[in-house]
C-alpha cells in the first residue's frame, strides 16, 4: 500500500487490514512515498518522519511491514518504480497494489500507466466522499472492494494539529506522540507557512479550546456543574 502517510491514520490501516483478509495476503508492505510529485505544491513533511510514523503505526501487526524503496530512491516517486523495486526484492511474490477511490480515479495520469497493471493486481477500496470505479482501466486489472468507512484524511489530521485540536483515535497513539515530539504540522503557529493550506489563504479564527487531555489523564470537570 503506497501513500504519502503525512500522517498515517486509521483509514489507511483499516483498508490494508481488510484487503489482507479478503485476498488472503501474507503481508502488507506499506510504502511511504519519497517525493509525491502530485502533492509537491504543499510542503510535505520530511520522508524520514513519514517513514517513522508508518513504522510506529504498523509495529503491532506482524503481517504489516514498511518498505524504504521510495524514500531511498530519491527524486519524484512513481509507482512503476515502486513495483519494479518490490519485484526485485520479492521475486517469487505476487504483488497487489492497494489504493483508495480518490487515488484510483487519478491513475490514468500516473507514469507508465499502461505497464503498471502487468506488475501488480490493483485493489481499489472505498473511501467516504469518493466514487469508486474502474471505468477507464483495463478489464480485470483492478478489484474493487468495500472497506469499513472511516472519514479520516491526513489533510484533516494536519489541519487539526495546526489548530490545536486533538488527533487521538484518528491516528495510532504512538503517531500522536511522534507528531507532538517532532512538532509536526504546527508550522503556521511558529510563523512559518501553513502546512496543508495556501500561505495566503484566509483562516478561520482559532477556537478557544482547553488543552488536549492525553488518554489516561484525569479530566477535571467541575462535577457540580454537570446536570444529573
Ligand atoms: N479514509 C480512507 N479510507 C480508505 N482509503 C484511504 C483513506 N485515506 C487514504 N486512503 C488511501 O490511502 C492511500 C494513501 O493516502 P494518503 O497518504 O494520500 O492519505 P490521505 O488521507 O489521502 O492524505 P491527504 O489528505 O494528505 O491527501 C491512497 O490510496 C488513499 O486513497
Ligand atoms: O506513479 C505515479 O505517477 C503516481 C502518481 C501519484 C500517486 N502515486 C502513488 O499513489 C500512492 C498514493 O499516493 P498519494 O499521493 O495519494 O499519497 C503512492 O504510492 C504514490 O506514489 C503514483
Amino acid at each position: 500500500m503506497g501513500g504519502t502517510f503525512d500522517p498515517i491514520h486509521h483509514g489507511h490501516l483499516v483498508a490494508a487490514s481488510e484487503v489482507a483478509e479478503l485476498f488472503g495476503l501474507d503481508e502488507v508492505v506499506f510504502v511511504p512515498t519519497g517525493q509525491p510529485w502530485q502533492k509537491s505544491e504543499r510542503g510535505v513533511s520530511p520522508a524520514e518522519d513519514r517513514y517513522l510514523m508508518t513504522v510506529i503505526a504498523t509495529a503491532s501487526n506482524p503481517r504489516f511491514s514498511v518498505s524504504r524503496v521510495d524514500v531511498d530512491r530519491g527524486g519524484p516517486t512513481y509507482t512503476i518504480d515502486t513495483l519494479q523495486d518490490l519485484h526485485r526484492e520479492h521475486p517469487d511474490s505476487e504483488l497487489f497494489f492497494i489504493t483508495g477511490a480518490d487515488a484510483l480515479a487519478q491513475i490514468v495520469g500516473w507514469r507508465d500507466t499502461d505497464k503498471l497493471f502487468d506488475l501488480a493486481h490493483f485493489v481499489g477500496v472505498t473511501r467516504p466522499g469518493y466514487q469508486l470505479g474502474d471505468a477507464d482501466l483495463p478489464p480485470g486489472a483492478v478489484s474493487l472492494v468495500e472497506v469499513p468507512a472511516l472519514a479520516i484524511s491526513s489533510t484533516d489530521c494536519r489541519d487539526r494539529v495546526q489548530r490545536g485540536r486533538p488527533v487521538w483515535y484518528l491516528v495510532p497513539d504512538g503517531v500522536v506522540q511522534y507528531i507532538e515530539k517532532r512538532g509536526l504540522y504546527r508550522a503556521e503557529r511558529a510563523g512559518r507557512p501553513a502546512v496543508g493550506r495556501p500561505a495566503t489563504g484566509r483562516r478561520a479564527p482559532e477556537p478557544t479550546l482547553p488543552d488536549d487531555p492525553a488518554p489516561g489523564d484525569t479530566p477535571s470537570p467541575d462535577l457540580q456543574e454537570i446536570p444529573r
